[in-house]
């Protein structure tokens, strides 16, 4: 329906590709600077902001949402995920690499035979922001 054919899963080295000749046909390189594509980057984040904004917490698969209001979630991902591997490819850094590195040093950092440990720093921020609730609640 949407014209894009199912040639499988989508990888990150496409969409790099993919910006990089959308830039080219247009002659947009000169704009695609690292300070540029970041400036983009932070304002598609407040994009995508502003459908959460002043919904509340929401449950997990947005089963109330209409299909409309999916469809507009799905246009602000890609656009913070499009200008991310944008300025990722700009900068000479290899997203997919680099984020796999990243998952290793997480686990180093937060190894799972010590869950509690980890979970006790969830419930610190739990406990933090339960108790900022109530002082919300009881002023
Ligand atoms: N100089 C530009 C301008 C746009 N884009 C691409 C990347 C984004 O995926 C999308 C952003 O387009 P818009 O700036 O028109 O932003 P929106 O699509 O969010 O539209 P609007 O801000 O009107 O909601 O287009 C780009 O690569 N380089």
């Amino acid at each position: 329906m949407t014209g894009i054919p199912d040639s499988g899963p989508v990888t990150l080295d496409q969409l790099k590709q993919k910006m990089a000749e959308f830039a080219k046909e247009r002659d947009w390189e000169r704009f695609h600077s690292p300070r540029n594509l970041l400036l983009a980057l932070v304002g598609e984040v407040g994009e995508l902001s502003e459908i959460f904004q002043w919904k509340g917490e929401v449950p997990k698969g947005l089963p109330d949402w209409k299909e409309e209001e999916k469809v507009h979630l799905g246009e602000e991902l890609s656009d913070v995920l499009l200008y991310l591997v944008r300025l990722s490819d700009i900068c000479g850094i290899d997203l997919g690499k680099a984020a796999l590195r990243k998952v290793e040093l997480n686990a180093i950092k937060y190894p799972a035979t010590v869950r509690k440990d980890a979970s006790s720093k969830q419930n610190q921020i739990s406990t933090t922001a339960s108790t900022t609730n109530n002082v919300t609640e009881n002023a």
